[in-house]
């Protein structure tokens, strides 16, 4: 998974961005949630580059690479319950999940002020009263909460994750995290981890969203009891 870029100057066309977000398949992909994953795709094209949320380079491919990326994990959420999504930062898939899964109730945990101040924003002006804002790393809230699921892009390699973020999982609960296609080398590498949480084989999941956008690859993990 490419992070998402900083700034750099340059200015791109948001044309395509558009162009696919107002399509028939990705209007009938949200259905009713649509309209307000459309409201924070412009957000984020209004003020993302601005407020240093997101690079230019992000803006043409903000449908393709972000949002529709982000709603690949919804399928592989728990039915209901609780969902922290560590590391939000502009709000991906956080914000994304919040919208398309209004009976679950989501923890966006990020350390940074300026992020935080922006996902309660889009909170506000979305309406979205699912969401609860959490300023700090994930580390902080070990003994805090736990969650049903935890939700993860970008953020870091699959040991490190597990030890930030397998604390908030509730036992049996489940990690389900978007990744590249090099997932399945992260794995080895977080074997002890993995043990320390009685965690079970981690699985590699497809999400697949819109005809003619890219797969992305998911990791989905269960606590043990
Ligand atoms: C590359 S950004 C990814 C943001 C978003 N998930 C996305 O995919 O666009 C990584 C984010 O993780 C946050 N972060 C870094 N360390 C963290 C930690 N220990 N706990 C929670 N969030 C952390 C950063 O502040 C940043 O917002």
């Amino acid at each position: 998974m490419d992070e998402v870029g900083e700034p750099r100057g340059e200015t791109l066309d948001a044309s395509d961005a558009e162009t696919l977000g107002t399509s028939d398949a990705v209007r009938q992909y949200f259905g009713g949630s649509y309209d307000k994953v459309a409201q924070f795709a412009a957000l984020l094209l209004e003020q993302g580059e601005l407020r240093g949320l997101i690079g230019p380079r992000e803006v043409p491919r903000i449908w393709e690479r972000h949002i529709l990326n982000s709603a690949a994990v919804v399928p592989y959420l728990p039915s209901s319950g609780s969902v922290a999504d560590i590391g939000s930062g502009a709000g991906l898939p956080g914000i994304v999940i919040a919208i398309m899964r209004p009976d679950v109730e989501v923890l966006l945990v990020e350390p940074m002020e300026r992020r935080t101040v922006w996902l309660s924003e889009v909170a506000t002006t979305l309406g979205l009263g699912n969401i609860q804002v959490k300023r700090g790393r994930a580390e902080e809230f070990h003994g805090a909460f736990e969650a049903d699921a935890v939700t993860s892009r970008a953020v870091a390699a699959l040991s490190k994750l597990v030890r930030m973020s397998m604390p908030l999982v509730r036992p049996g609960g489940e990690m389900v995290i978007l990744k590249g296609r090099n997932v399945a080398l992260e794995i080895e590498p977080a074997r002890k981890a993995l043990r320390s949480f009685r965690a079970g084989e981690p699985e590699i999941l497809e999400g697949v969203t819109v005809p003619g956008v890219e797969a992305t690859t998911i990791l989905r993990v269960r606590r043990g009891k």
